[in-house]
Formats: structure tokens, sequence, C-alpha cells
């Protein structure tokens, strides 16, 4: 045999080899992947969620549970002061001060006015019947600021009768906000608002409506209690104001003020009110979408348990009134769980109040080690940990800090706990079409294979040569992928269950499927070769 011989029959193993690992290869997959994650992501944007990580559209579609911020989310985010208690009654309405004795009233509008991260614009037109005054903030602040205005506060003069000493900003971890002013030369007063059963107890006395100071007594606790758990029971979020006055001798001097902690205890209760944040309508629909598409969704809330409680009834998270631990926990026993304790116990869990960014993060932890794949959303900054430890972060696009979008997946635009189911939705979708593309790609790959390897074995040739193969893939591959890729979700895709973690990406069925179809094509092909010899 000469060289030119060999080395002939050298190149041509080597074509067949080619073409074997031409036909071998799905090279069409990451087209049809990327195709289909970046078509969904734009029509998730038309459906007001911006997707930040190409890859979490796909793994939102296996989502087993969903655990949502109460506020803003499942609710409106729109909060008006519908109850007031203040010097030891029920004011009915909320804005009516008539049985307040002045001092106590004065009292009550400085802690509104000094006591705010939000701010009141008042137009100077308003004297000639103009425009109302703006009132800008976070919704809770929002609200109190704007029952101030209907308590009578001039926002601006009330501001300039005092001067402030020190401020402690409310955040969700205390639960509370406070700040320090000086009025006159030596009369200081610290005000505190927030989470109202924890203002009570640091408080020892309380406020009468004629202004005079009473202590606080079992009873007078209890009275209070009852009326933050009525509140709460209506649905209501239960903010506390309380007091304590001090001597300019108590406060440091001011280079040393800014290390100054604010005295919070021994407190003097002024009063509660409620505030209403009403169910986002739809909200009931989408609940029982995720039901039906086997999803849980889990209440994470700042807010009081009996709220909670009251709002998961009304949006249906939850169905029965009496439901009990750990169904709905509050946020420091499952912070006091060990470990596997809370792994035992996180699967339970429909609704968490009073619980703090972080009791969010343990959650997370716990149910992703139970084998959750495990969707998050979140607002505030200090979200940011549970909304990088779950499968999905997902921020809010409204009310969002920017600290928490960055560190999310997804941005639900509309703060709308609807776009997050149809983000699952989308996602079902993709996971739904790049099966469809494995599940056609394989079954051509496989069956091209048989026949190439076949022949090759029998004839030492292939049926089309390499330079063929790859125009075939290039055409089918591409148009198969297009086609594929960009099909619309349908409503049968949340009527089954979540894929979750553990369920492989091509199934029994589609395995049986892809059989099937090899042997029909191989036989198909095999039988019209072999058909002009056997005649
Ligand atoms: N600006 C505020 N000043 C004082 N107290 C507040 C203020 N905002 C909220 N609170 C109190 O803190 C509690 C909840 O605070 P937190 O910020 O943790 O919840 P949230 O994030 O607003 O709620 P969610 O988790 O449902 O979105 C409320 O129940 C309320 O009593
Ligand atoms: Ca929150």
């Amino acid at each position: 045999m000469g060289v030119g011989e060999t080395i002939r029959g050298v190149v041509k193993i080597f074509t067949v080899a080619v073409t074997i690992v031409v036909v071998a290869v799905p090279e069409g997959l990451p087209l049809a992947v990327t195709l289909t994650l970046a078509f969904s992501m734009r029509k998730m944007m038309r459906d007001k969620a911006l997707v930040r990580r190409l890859s979490a559209c796909e793994t939102m579609g296996s989502a087993t549970t969903i655990c949502s911020d109460k506020t803003g989310t499942l609710t409106l985010n729109q909060m008006t002061v519908v109850e007031a208690y203040f010097g030891g009654e029920k004011m009915d309405p909320p804005d009516n001060t008539q049985k307040l004795s002045a001092a106590v009233s004065t009292m009550i509008i400085e802690g509104i006015a000094q006591n705010t991260s939000g701010s009141i614009f008042e137009p100077e037109s308003l004297s000639q019947g103009g425009q109302a005054p703006e009132v800008t903030g976070s919704p809770t602040e929002k609200a109190i600021l704007s029952w101030g205005l209907q308590l009578g506060m001039k926002f601006s003069e009330t501001r300039s009768k005092s001067s402030i000493l020190q401020v402690f900003p409310f955040n969700s971890e205390k639960k509370r906000g406070g700040v320090a002013v000086q009025v006159g030369d030596s009369e200081v007063h610290v005000y505190w608002k927030g989470a109202a059963e924890l203002i009570l107890e640091s408080c020892t006395s309380w406020i009468d409506k004629d202004g005079s100071k009473q202590s606080m007594t079992p009873e007078k606790v209890g009275e209070f209690k009852k009326f933050i758990e009525d509140m709460a029971v209506a649905s209501l979020r239960c903010v506390a104001f309380a007091y304590r006055p001090c001597e300019m001798s108590d406060v440091p001097k001011e280079d040393q003020r800014a290390d100054w902690v604010l005295p919070e205890d021994n407190l003097i209760m002024l009063g509660i009110v409620g505030i209403k944040d009403p169910c986002r309508p739809g909200v009931q629909d989408s609940i029982r979408l995720c039901a039906a598409a086997g999803i849980k969704v889990r209440m994470v809330t700042g807010d009081n348990l009996q709220t909670a409680r009251a709002i998961a009834l009304e949006c249906g998270i939850l169905t029965d009134p009496n439901v009990s631990e750990p169904t709905i926990i509050e946020g420091k026993t499952f912070r006091e769980l060990s470990d596997l304790e809370r792994e035992e116990v996180a699967d339970k869990i429909s609704v968490m109040g009073r619980s703090s960014p972080n009791d969010k993060l343990l959650l997370v932890k716990a149910l992703r080690n139970r084998g959750h794949v495990v969707a998050v959303t979140g607002d505030g900054t200090n979200d940011a940990p549970a909304l990088h430890e779950a499968d999905i972060g997902l921020s809010m696009g409204i009310q969002g800090t920017e600290v928490a979008k960055e560190s999310s997946d997804i941005i639900i635009l509309d703060d709308n706990f609807a776009t997050l189911v149809r983000v699952v939705r989308w996602g079902r979708s993709v996971y739904a079409n790049i099966q469809k593309f494995i599940q056609f790609q394989l079954t051509v790959n496989v069956a091209a294979l048989i026949i190439n390897v076949v022949s090759a074995v029998s004839s030492g040739d292939v049926p089309l040569n390499a330079v063929q193969l790859l125009w075939v893939n290039l055409i089918m591959d591409t148009l198969g992928a297009l086609a594929l890729a960009t099909e619309p979700p349908n409503n049968h895709l949340m009527q089954r269950p979540p894929v979750g973690r553990r369920e492989p990406l091509i199934t029994n069925i589609m395995w049986r499927n892809l059989l099937i179809m090899v042997c029909c094509i191989c036989t198909l092909l095999y039988s019209s070769y072999l058909w002009p010899f056997c005649c």
C-alpha cells in the first residue's frame, strides 16, 4: 500500500469521526436556551418584571415556595390612620381631640412633627384656598403625618419651636424610632414611636386626657393590650407613641452627643394609632393560582402577629382563623430555635409576624436545606442577605431600596404579588420550552448517530458527510430553536406541581417519547434503504 493511500485512509477515518461527533453533539442547545431566556425576559418586562440575572427566569419556574413581604406586595401600601387611642380613651373619629387637654394635644403634635423621617410641604397659597399640603415619606410616616394635619398640626411652625438634639432613625430590627428635642433652655423631650406592643413594654406610666401622668398598672397594661389586639384583629398596623422628659444636664455635651443613646426605658405612653392598609385587589386569585400550581406562599412581615394573621386570612394565605404555632409564628420564637428545629418548623410556617430581616434569612436557609426552591421578596436594605441567599431574590421596584435591587435577580416594577405569579408562569414556560427543544434535538441526534455509526461500521462510509451534516444542523437548530423557544406560556403550566430541585431535566416520559421516535425514524430509513435489495 502506498503512502498516499494510507494518508487518504486516515483522512477518511478522520472525516467519518468528525461527522459522528457533529451528529452526536447538540450544538443548538445553548442557542435555544439563550433564545428562550432572552425572549421571555423581554416579554416579562412588559409584564412589569425586570430580569437582572437571565437564568433566574428559569429558576423561578421551579420555585416550590414564595416568601412574600406583606406591606406593598400583598397590600396596597396606601396607609391611613383609622383608629386612635390617646389620653386613655378611644378617639372617635380618630382626629377628634376635643376630650384631650391642650397640653396633651401639643405634646402629640410635637411628637408627630419632630419624630418623623417624612416631611410636609406647605404651599404658601394655602391661606388663599390654594393647594393642600404635600406629605412625603414612607407610607407609615405619611399616614401619621396626614393624621397630624387632621389634628391641626402646623408642620414647619411646630418644628421651629424646638430644636433636634439627637435622632434614632426607625429600623426594622428594633421596630422603633426616636428623637430628642430641646424646648426652651433646659427642657428636653425624648419621643419614641414604634411597634405598639414593644413600646408598651418600655412604658411605666401613661398620660391621662387632662395631661396628668398616671402609673402603668397591670389593669391599664391589659387595657392597652386589648386595644392593640382589637386593632390587630381588624388587620390594622399598630404604632404607639411614647415620651420621656429629660433635663439638659442629662444630655451629653455637643462634641460627645453623636454617641448619645436615647433613653428607651421608663417611657410615658401617649397613645396608639391603628393604620389601615387594604389588601391588593386580585391578590386572592394570585394566591389561589399559586396553590393550584403547588407553590406555597408564606407571608413574612414586620407587623404584629395578629395583624399578619388578619391580612393572611383576607388574602387567602390562611383559611382557618384558629391556626396556631408553628403555622403562624413570631420572628423571635423562630430565631431562638436551633438550626435543626428551625428546619423542621420551616416547612409548616405560613405566616411569620414581627420578623426582622435576619429572620427572613434564617427562614430562607432552613427552607433551602429542606430542599425547597425558594423565591423571596424584599424591599429594605437589610433584606439584602436574604435576597442573596434565596434561589430567586425579587426586589420591589417602587418601595425597594437600591441595595435590595442590587442584590436581587428580578425587580418587580409594580410591587404587585400578581406580577410575581406571572414571573412564575414565564419561568415554567422557559423550562418547558427548553425541555421541548432537548427532546427534539436528542431524538434527531440519537437517530442520526445510530444511522451513521451503523453505516460507518458496515460499509465504512456515512450517508451524509461532515459539511452536509453541518448544514443540516445549522438550519435545523436555528429554526427549531426559534420555533420552540418562543412558544408562549399556556394555562396548563400553572396546574401542575413545580419541578423543584431534584427532578431531572429529561423526564421518563421524555425518554419514552425519544425512544419511540428514534425507533420509528431508524426503521423507516433502513427499510427505505433495504427495500430495493429485497425486491
Ligand atoms: N416609620 C415608622 N415609625 C415607627 N414605627 C414604625 C414605622 N414603620 C413601621 N413601624 C412599626 O414597625 C412595624 C413593622 O416594621 P417593619 O419595617 O419591620 O415592617 P415592614 O417591612 O414595613 O413590613 P413588611 O415586612 O410587611 O413589608 C410596624 O408594625 C409598625 O408598628
Ligand atoms: Ca419589609
